[in-house]
Order: C-alpha cells, then sequence, then structure tokens
C-alpha cells in the first residue's frame, strides 16, 4: 500500500497503509519546486520554506494563506467568459498548484463540477487537439506495443500506483470517438476520486489507449494528436489490451484499474475477460448500473411497488443501458428469490431497430441476447415505436441511455402515466443535450407525479409552491467510494457482492427517504461523506470473501469509517522537510516515506 507514511505511526490506528498527514519530504528547491504542482504552494509558502527551499526573490514578498489564495483563483475563474475557457483555466491551475485547484473545487463543488466534468469537459474532450498546451498522463500506441512495458515503468515503483484510469476514446461521455482526447476523461474521473474520495493524487495514473479513431473530422484534421488511422482490427485491438494489461499488472501490480467509456463491442469483453483475474471496474456499466440501481431502490421505497411486480423498459441497450439491466435484473433475483433469467423477463430493452426480439439473432450483443423477448409475443404491437411498447409494457420505471435527445416525448410519457400512478423516469444520456427528456417537461406531464433522475446536473424543478430537486443519476457518486475501498483494502477482485454491497451502501443515503422532495441519490456536495460509507461497505464484504489483502483493518463500523478518513487526502498545505536526492530517490523507489511516484521523475 501507500508509502507515504510507512515510518509514521498514527495515535490511535497504528501504522496506516496511507497516511496523508504530517510533513512532506522534499528534495526540490527554487524554480523547481514552484513548477511542481504536487509541492508548489506559490504565495502560501511560509518565511520559513522560503529560506529553506531557497525561494527568496522568486515569489512576492507578501505571504498567503490558502483561503486568500482560493479568492482570488475565483476571481480568475468567474472573470473567464464561458465554460469551456472556465474548464481551460482549472486544467492550467491544476498543472500550477494541486492543493489550490482541488481546494477551490471543493469549496465551490456545485458550480464547478459541471465544469470540470460532464458536460464541459465533453467539449474539452472534443477540442483536445485545438486547446491542448502540455501532456498529462499516459499515451499508449497501438502501433508501438513493444515500448508498453517502458512507457508504464516509467510512472514509477511497483508500489507506487493505487488506481489506474484507462480509456480507448471510442465512446466518451455519450459524444462518440474521440480518439486519443480519451486521455481528457482518464484524467476528469481520477480528478473527482480526489475530489469526492480523497484517493491520493499523486497515486494514480490516466493512460489513454490510441487503437486510432473512426471519427472522420480527426482523421481529416492535421492538427489531431492522435494516430491519424481508422480504428485497428479486432484481433490486434485484443493484443494491445492484453499487453496493456500485462504490463500494467507487471509495473503496477497493486493497481485498481477502472475501464472508462469504451466502445460498445469491447467494453463488455474486456470486463468479463480481466473481472476474474484481477480487480477491475468498468464504469459505464458497473457504476452506471450501481447508482441507477440505488436511485430505482429509493424511488421505489417511496412508490412502493414491489420487486416483483416490477417492470423497467431500458431505452438505449448499449454499455450503460444493458450494466443497468443487469444490476436490476440481479437485485430482482436477489429480493425475490428468482433465477436470474426470470427475473430478466421484468426488464424490456429497447435498442435502435426497436424492442429487442430473439429474430434479432445475431445484432444482439451477448448482453443484450437474455432480454430478447419472443417475437410471437408481439406480433400485434409495432415493436419499433416506444409509445407503442410503452402502452403494450405499463413500466413503473422507464431509462434513457440512448443518447437521443427528446426521445421521451409528451405522448410516451403521459402514456406512461396513464398505467402507473407514480412512474419513474430516469433520461440518463450526457451530454444535457443529449438527454431523452427536460425534468421539467417531465414534471408537466405527470402533473408532478414523476421521481426524475438525470445523467447531467439540473437545476430543481417547482411544482405547486414545492421545490424538487433533480437527483444527478450519474457514476460520479458511486465510483469514487467503490474505488476508494477497493485501493484501501486492496481488494485481489471485485466481485458481484462488492458491487451489491456498494449500491445498498449508497441506496441508504438517498436523500428523498428523509424528505420526497430531495434526490433519489445523494447531491455532489455531499459525495465525499457518502463515499466513507460506501468504501466501508464494499471493505467490510472483501473481508467477509476473503478477497481483502490489507490485514489488521478495524472492524466496528466507527472505527472502520475513521481509518478510512484518516487516509483520504484532502486539499490542505502540509508542512515540507528538505531532504537530499539519494533519500528523494529512495523516497520514489519505495523504501522510505514516499510522496508520490510521479516525484520519481522529478
Ligand atoms: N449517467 C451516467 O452515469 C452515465 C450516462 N451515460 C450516457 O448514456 C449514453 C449511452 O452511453 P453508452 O451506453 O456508453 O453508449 P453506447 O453507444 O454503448 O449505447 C447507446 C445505445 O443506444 C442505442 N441507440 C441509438 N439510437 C437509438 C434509438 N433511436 N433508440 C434506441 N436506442 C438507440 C445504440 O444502438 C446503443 O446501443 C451516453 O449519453 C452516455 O453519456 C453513460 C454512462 C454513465
Ligand atoms: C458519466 C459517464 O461515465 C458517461 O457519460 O460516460
Ligand atoms: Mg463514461
Amino acid at each position: 500500500m501507500g508509502t507515504e507514511s510507512s515510518d509514521q505511526k498514527h495515535p490511535q490506528f497504528g501504522h496506516l497503509p496511507l497516511a496523508t498527514s504530517g510533513p512532506q519530504e522534499c528534495a526540490l528547491t527554487g524554480n523547481a519546486l514552484l513548477r511542481n504542482p504536487y509541492f508548489n504552494k506559490g504565495s502560501a509558502f511560509t518565511a520559513e520554506e522560503r529560506e529553506t527551499f531557497k525561494l527568496h526573490g522568486l515569489l512576492p514578498s507578501n505571504v498567503q494563506t490558502l483561503e486568500e489564495q482560493v479568492e482570488r483563483a475565483y476571481k480568475q475563474y468567474c472573470s473567464r467568459q464561458d465554460d469551456l475557457a472556465k474548464n481551460t483555466f482549472m486544467t492550467s491551475m491544476k498543472e500550477q498548484n494541486e492543493v489550490l485547484y482541488y481546494r477551490l473545487i471543493q469549496d465551490h463543488l456545485k458550480e464547478m463540477f459541471p465544469v470540470i466534468y460532464t458536460p464541459t469537459e465533453g467539449e474539452a474532450i472534443a477540442n483536445y487537439s485545438r486547446l491542448f498546451r502540455r501532456p498529462e498522463g499516459c499515451f499508449l500506441n497501438i502501433y508501438d506495443m513493444d515500448r508498453i512495458d517502458d512507457n508504464l515503468a516509467q510512472w514509477g515503483a511497483p508500489d507506487d500506483i493505487d488506481l489506474i484510469v484507462v480509456s480507448d476514446g471510442e465512446q466518451i461521455l455519450g459524444i462518440g470517438d474521440q480518439g486519443v482526447g480519451g486521455i481528457l476523461i482518464s484524467i476528469a474521473k481520477l480528478v473527482i476520486y480526489t475530489l469526492c474520495a480523497g484517493i491520493h493524487p499523486t497515486r494514480t495514473l490516466p493512460v489513454v489507449l490510441d487503437a486510432g479513431t473512426n471519427n472522420k473530422a480527426f482523421l481529416q484534421d492535421p492538427l489531431y494528436l492522435g494516430l491519424p488511422k481508422p480504428r485497428a482490427p479486432t484481433q490486434q485491438y485484443n493484443t494491445f489490451i492484453d499487453t496493456f494489461i500485462r504490463s500494467a499488472r507487471t509495473h503496477h501490480p497493486n493497481a485498481y484499474i477502472h475501464f472508462e467509456d469504451f466502445g460498445l463491442a469491447n467494453a463488455r469483453t474486456i470486463l468479463d475477460k480481466y473481472t476474474p483475474h484481477i480487480a477491475c471496474f468498468n464504469d459505464d456499466i458497473q457504476g452506471t448500473g450501481c447508482v441507477t440501481l440505488a436511485a430505482l431502490t429509493a424511488a421505489l421505497h417511496i412508490t412502493r411497488t414491489p420487486w416483483a411486480h416490477l417492470r423497467v423498459l431500458v431505452y438505449g441497450a448499449g454499455t450503460a443501458g444493458t450494466g443497468i439491466a443487469d444490476q436490476i435484473r440481479d437485485a430482482i433475483a436477489v429480493e425475490t428469490g428468482r433465477e436470474a433469467s426470470d427475473a430478466a423477463a421484468q426488464i424490456w430493452c429497447v435498442d435502435k431497430h426497436g424492442l429487442l426480439l430473439r429474430s434479432d439473432g445475431e445484432r444482439l450483443t451477448s448482453a443484450q441476447a437474455s432480454y430478447a423477448r419472443r417475437d410471437e409475443d408481439w406480433t400485434h404491437t409495432p415493436h419499433t415505436d416506444l409509445l407503442s411498447i410503452v402502452h403494450a409494457v405499463k413500466p413503473h420505471v422507464l431509462i434513457g441511455t440512448s443518447t437521443q435527445p427528446g426521445a421521451f416525448t409528451e405522448a410516451v410519457i403521459r402514456g406512461m402515466t396513464s398505467h402507473v400512478p407514480r412512474p419513474v423516469i430516469f433520461p440518463l444520456s450526457n451530454p444535457t443535450r443529449l438527454h431523452e427528456a427536460q425534468p421539467s417537461d417531465i414534471f408537466k406531464w405527470t402533473g408532478g407525479k414523476a421521481l426524475i433522475a438525470t445523467g447531467s446536473p439540473f437545476p430543481p424543478v417547482e411544482h405547486d409552491g414545492e421545490t424538487y430537486e433533480v437527483a444527478e443519476c450519474n457514476n460520479s457518486v458511486c465510483f469514487p467510494g467503490i474505488g476508494l475501498g477497493a485501493v484501501l483494502c486492496r481488494t485481489r477482485l471485485l466481485s458481484p457482492a462488492l458491487l451489491v454491497a456498494a449500491t445498498r451502501a449508497l441506496a441508504a443515503q438517498a436523500p428523498a427517504l428523509r424528505d420526497p422532495r430531495r434526490g433519489l441519490v445523494p447531491d455532489v456536495t455531499e459525495v465525499r461523506e457518502v463515499s466513507v460509507r460506501v468504501a466501508a461497505a464494499v471493505i467490510r464484504e472483501a473481508g467477509r470473501e476473503g478477497l481483502s489483502r490489507v490485514g489488521g483493518i478495524p472492524e466496528g463500523e466507527a472505527e472502520l469509517e475513521g481509518w478510512i478518513r484518516e487516509q483520504m487526502w484532502e486539499a490542505r498545505y502540509r508542512g515540507l522537510e528538505l531532504v537530499g536526492r539519494e533519500r528523494a530517490s529512495r523516497v520514489a523507489r519505495g523504501e522510505a516515506g514516499a510522496t508520490g511516484s510521479r516525484l520519481a521523475r522529478e
């Protein structure tokens, strides 16, 4: 586990795998220190530090607090003319001073989350090659597979990396193939891990797998920074993935691997292949499934619909849609004692050719096949028309993961409302412009009866003099806590039981359970505390299943949560201790109290 504090003892918990307090050892001085975003404090370096680290003459004389720096940075942020410019400003702040960057976001979380994540991050990704200033992360090239080992080895010693987020850029945030720009989704997800779960920012690695792109505009753009070739054929692609996983396991054997925004054909195949062997997670399949099931669980608590009678319609049966369907199927099976195949019969999936039917044959992916319906039951209903399907199925729940804006029309929503008293409607497609319906319209068309959650943030809805929160049902509410739990107990695998435990922990924290005007999932401003509970559930379950590789984890609830909190990184300045280069390289090799792998190269 993290070596940062291997020589520090915590008064309450003894030796913690990863401590985030106390002084930090630093071998950098002068300009090199100011240019290092992890150690840099800018105008907040104390008089003593300015002396010790040879900073005199390199900084204006006034020593400021982090709060004063945040105030100035926020004013600069506000002066940027639009969200994309604000996003670019934040990227540059991250390159200069990580503590200030995270603290600024934390102090303005609600306002800034959509700027550093969906929807604005999608715009930044689409414009990656135009906005590019400085590379961040690890770029792997399918035509240079022999170098993957070296490329990954340079990120530190085997114990330095706890978490890798990797994307191949094929299906980014609902905006399709973004090629090498996919590095930015890996970076954005890692920022959320740090913000929302206190994952140590220097112990993570963002990776993009550049296998080409089928984005025609990029292929014709001389400024495109990735491989200007169509995506490589399947066999070569599979070898690329295998090589990446093998090298990652060799050089960073403890890293939990998070897959993000892979294309439909590959996302599931890769997850199924590696889940039995390594601790890995696909956010679009499992994270989205987990948060949606948690939101649904809270909604059913309010509507009082029994699991045994539940009817669910999933519109858009791709990576996210089938991931959600699987989680709901498994929950129905657990709650009713039915076989998973029987539980699947309570879920109807619609994709671009209409309701999934058995006669679709080879057109169905393996994930879709278990939801295909018998053709003979649909001979009298137009199975390509959503409204007709709604009238035939009478769903309690309608979920949109189709990227088709406005697909949940007034007729569809009113049709659904004619069959069930409290329709549960989740338009989850990102970014905001791709949502299947607007929450305010859904509220209007259902006479305020709907229980709504959306994929991107929306403002609250007014109805009959009351204000109703619209929950953001985004995997960002659950993947940080799941990852924190997985990292802290160094789970060998991320088994289905760990995900069930995480989902239950998340569902139990739905604000709507306390007040029906509040959201079906916790708000982003609450996520850090939510992550503690989710991580605790994951760690406890990993212990029960014999998957945990860390000893001495406290058992009591309060003690376990305290143990987790102690290891969550926080955006505050710590004292610096000057050490010699030799000590610093031992630190970087994990032989002494380290400050993070990336410093090995600095
Ligand atoms: N809220 C959240 O946490 C998450 C939201 N998403 C969003 O969900 C959407 C889908 O993402 P993925 O599943 O990764 O993409 P995907 O490409 O794997 O799935 C989209 C599916 O929609 C289908 N589709 C296209 N046109 C359709 C139509 N007219 N009717 C019905 N189905 C249609 C496609 O054939 C495909 O199977 C994206 O907008 C993405 O941003 C994805 C993951 C998490
Ligand atoms: C939220 C997310 O993971 C997506 O839209 O792909
Ligand atoms: Mg995603």
